[in-house]
């Protein structure tokens, strides 16, 4: 979804991205959270057993993986590396030759989560940077309606990369799941986007604040769209578009 040309944006999300850093706190709470009939937080149950028991919304939740035990900071100085898909044997391969930027959790319906997880974990790439390295006969996008063409591993299901192919103010970046990949450094997730998105599938909309008061303890603002910056940046390029701001030089 997210056309300003590559150039043009990407020194912006770098900016954005040193900005969202600082916010990331310390001291995160070890979790596995329930969301029951009480509005508290529980942190009794094991990952494992929270996992093996959220297929229903409302009763235990796992965030995602990478944020439920608390986030680990990614690397100012990571180059990039090589995602997989899920398959036990001739894996889809993609290398990114940079860092993801503008990672943050995402809970619409479309973007690929791992099994029990409620939200997705994307971030983007610039085009130029992100080439198939292996089996990518696999591949099959996914919705060819959607702005965003998800190339999806046609044997597990796995998202290994989404670009978009019309005029768009995100243009240019590909999105990906950097926890594809076994390196670490990744950009860490910034902030959480379309929020209210998981309601639409299932999740009760009076544990939506839970799930709210869990990203805030993370360290992460919630949106229901995505996050200031990201939304200055579409309007601005539709300003440019229409008329009503000059031209980028
Ligand atoms: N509430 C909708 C929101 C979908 C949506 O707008 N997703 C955003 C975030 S990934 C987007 O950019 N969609 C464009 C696309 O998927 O092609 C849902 O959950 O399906
Ligand atoms: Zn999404």
């Amino acid at each position: 979804m997210f056309g300003v040309s590559v150039v043009e944006l990407w020194p912006f999300l770098f900016d954005v991205l040193a900005a969202c850093m600082v916010t990331i706190k310390t001291g995160l709470l070890p979790v596995c959270f329930h969301v029951g009939a009480s509005s508290s937080l529980s942190t009794s149950l094991t990952c494992e057993q929270q996992l093996s028991t959220s297929t229903s919304p409302d009763r235990m939740v796992s965030l995602h993986p990478l944020l439920d035990n608390g986030i680990t900071p990614g690397s100012d100085s990571f180059p990039g590396g090589t995602l997989k898909c899920l398959c036990p044997s001739s894996p889809v391969e993609i290398t990114l030759t940079t860092n993801v930027a503008h990672n943050h959790a995402c809970g619409c319906s479309k973007c690929w989560k791992p099994a029990g997880a409620l939200f997705s974990i994307v971030g983007v790439v610039p085009r130029d940077e992100l080439s198939v390295t292996a089996n990518g006969d696999k591949l099959t996008i996914v919705d060819e309606s959607a702005v965003i063409q998800r190339y999806a591993c046609k044997e597990c299901g796995t998202h290994l990369y989404g670009r978009i192919e019309k005029e768009h103010p995100f243009y240019g970046l590909d999105f990906v799941h950097a926890e594809l990949s076994e390196e670490e450094g990744w950009q860490e997730p910034q902030f959480a986007a379309f929020v209210s998105s998981v309601i639409e599938q299932g999740f009760d909309p009076a544990k939506i604040g839970e799930v709210r008061a869990r990203f805030r303890e993370l360290g992460l603002e919630t949106y229901d769209s995505l996050s200031p910056p990201l939304m200055d940046a579409i309007a601005a390029w539709t300003g440019r578009k229409n008329g009503k701001l000059p031209a980028a030089a």
